[in-house]
């Protein structure tokens, strides 16, 4: 049986540190945003986001949580403007929720949990590939959205549908033609600092784009990620749910707004 990582007692967050010793380190993801310590920063450009439905191809159950994946040899999904230079691609989505509705996001707000976390996850073009990114100070993006209860929301039926067909760990479909910009708010305010992965390998390369406005999720809808298993086919069943890092020391680095 793998030990590997997890996020039950005996290989959650809290034991992450002993086989990567950066999540004792000076940008560790997440962190609570305390909207009145941010600084408004004029200067941010607005995001840009430019997404083709034809670039999706799959969703899979990794034992974590599930990702849908995008095609990302040319520059046709990628995020440009906002506090990044250049241009990054979208690699992947994926969420991050809680075994009940009062927690389960990964950042917080003023203390306040959110039920899930969207995270939209892009690498610098500057770099060869996204493995070479991922292991760069400024070789990734992931713009994060709340999710916050609510009405149903529509934009997430289809990953929703997809979900029974990869129930356990390693379990995919195709997943074709899905346009990753209907799972955003109106709103493109945001928060923006210097992190990480808020899984391992936990690298310190990944700038924070954090959306201050949440997207909504109903009970129900909350209920179909729950129902993902952690465990593989013929694995004792572990459902899939708080799989979610809690936030990490600040460490002295300044969070930037983009919006008054
Ligand atoms: C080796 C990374 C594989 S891609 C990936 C991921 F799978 C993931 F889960 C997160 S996260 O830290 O959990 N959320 C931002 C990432 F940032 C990623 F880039
Ligand atoms: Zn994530």
């Amino acid at each position: 049986m793998s030990h590997g990582w997890g996020y039950g007692p005996a290989n959650g967050p809290e034991t992450w540190g002993e086989e990567f010793p950066v999540a004792n380190g000076p940008r560790q993801s997440p962190i609570d945003i305390i909207p009145k310590d941010a600084q408004y920063t004029p200067s941010l450009k607005a995001l840009k986001l430019k997404y083709d439905p034809s670039n999706s191809r799959g969703i899979l159950n990794n034992g974590h949580s599930f990702q849908v994946d995008f095609e990302d040899d040319g520059d046709t999904s990628t995020l440009t403007g906002g506090p990044i230079s250049g241009t990054y691609r979208l690699k992947q989505f994926h969420f991050h929720w809680g075994a009940s509705d009062d927690r389960g996001s990964e950042h917080t707000v003023n203390g306040i949990k959110f039920p899930c976390e969207l995270h939209l996850v892009h690498w610098n073009t500057k770099y060869p590939s996204f493995g070479e990114a991922a292991s760069q100070p400024d070789g990734l993006a992931v713009v994060g959205v709340f999710l916050k209860i609510g009405a149903a929301n529509p934009r997430l039926q289809k990953v929703l549908d997809a979900l029974d067909a990869i129930k356990t760990k390693g379990k995919q479909t195709t997943f074709a033609n899905f346009d990753a910009k209907t799972l955003l708010p109106s709103c493109l305010g945001y928060w923006t600092y210097d992190g990480s992965l808020t899984t391992p390998p936990l690298l310190e390369s990944v700038t924070w784009i954090v959306l201050k406005e949440p997207i909504s999720v109903s009970p129900a809808q909350m209920a179909r990620f729950r129902g993902l298993l952690f465990s593989g086919d013929g694995e004792a069943p572990c459902c899939m749910m708080d799989n979610y890092r809690p936030p990490q020391p600040l460490k002295g680095r300044q969070v930037r707004a983009s919006f008054k």
